[in-house]
């Protein structure tokens, strides 16, 4: 494995975008949907990142890189079109251990922005290690032919559900495998799942204490046989 998979808290996090065209513009909402902080420095900007900079949580920064806005930075995304200043931004970050995505040179990269199906929470990512980001791009397409916006969407609110509930469940079954079991049914039962398409929060609540039960009688029966 080349690169890592890892999906990154970049709340309030300083992030650095050098560039101000259409790449460091789709690179630069990424990170504002992520909710980082953005400084984005670049000679001159197009019209999204205009807009973009409107929000409290970005600056924008009209000149040429220079390393000093690296300082604070968790991240720094390098999209200028030229690919020396681009390494120039890669070298500098490396040294400084600030992570550094290179938009035109796959093998001076330190992490990659993968293809994204993101139904926060639940969130897919594909990567081709950097050798084929069409294929990337197919792959995602290919998939979310699979999963239609009917079967995601109740699947993003059980996800929601299910965080919300993780401490109550893990008071509730101490035995991992019967907490394993209790997520297992949670995921899959149809009157669940019906409630949560219907957005019907009463049924929702009185089927999770169905589960809880039926899962606490299992527990219970396995304590007595033991
Ligand atoms: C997945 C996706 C996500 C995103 O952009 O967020 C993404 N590129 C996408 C599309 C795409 N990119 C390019 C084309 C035109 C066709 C072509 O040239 O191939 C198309 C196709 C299109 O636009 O449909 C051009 C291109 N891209 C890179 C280079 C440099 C090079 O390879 O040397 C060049 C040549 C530039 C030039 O010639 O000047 C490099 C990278 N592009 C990556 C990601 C990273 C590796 C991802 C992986 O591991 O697969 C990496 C390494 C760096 C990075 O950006 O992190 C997104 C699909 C989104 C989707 O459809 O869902
Ligand atoms: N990763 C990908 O998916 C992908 C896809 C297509 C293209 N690319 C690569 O991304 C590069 C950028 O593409 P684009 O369409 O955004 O280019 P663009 O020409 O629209 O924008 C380039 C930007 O870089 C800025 N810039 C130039 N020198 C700078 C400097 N010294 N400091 C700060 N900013 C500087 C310019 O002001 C401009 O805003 C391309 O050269 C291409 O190699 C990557």
């Amino acid at each position: 494995m080349d690169f890592m998979p890892i999906f990154c808290d970049l709340k309030e996090k300083l992030c650095l975008v050098v560039g101000g065209g259409q790449i460091a513009s789709h690179k630069a909402e990424l990170l504002s949907r992520a909710q980082a902080r953005l400084t984005i420095v670049a000679p001159t900007f197009n019209h999204r990142l205009l807009e973009l900079g409107k929000n409290a949580n970005v600056s924008l920064v009209q000149e040429a890189f220079s390393e000093h806005w690296l300082t604070g930075c968790w991240l720094v995304i390098a999209a200028t079109d030229d690919p020396v200043i681009n390494q120039s931004i890669y070298h500098c970050a490396t040294q400084r251990q600030i992570f550094c995505n290179v938009v035109d040179d796959p093998l001076q990269t330190s992490f990659i922005t993968p293809a994204l199906i993101d139904h926060s929470p639940i969130i897919i990512a594909l990567s081709t290690g950097g050798n084929a980001p069409t294929l990337s791009g197919l792959l995602r397409q290919e998939i979310e032919s699979h999963l239609s916006t009917a079967s995601l969407d109740p699947l993003s609110t059980l996800a929601t559900l299910a965080g919300s509930l993780r401490q109550r469940v893990k008071n509730y079954f101490p035995a991992v495998h019967i907490k394993h079991q209790f997520w297992l049914k949670f995921f899959t039962d149809k009157m669940l799942i019906n409630a949560v398409e219907h957005h019907d929060t009463l049924a929702i609540n009185v089927h999770i204490q169905r589960l809880l039960t039926e899962s606490g009688a299992v527990s219970l029966n396995e304590n007595r046989s033991n």
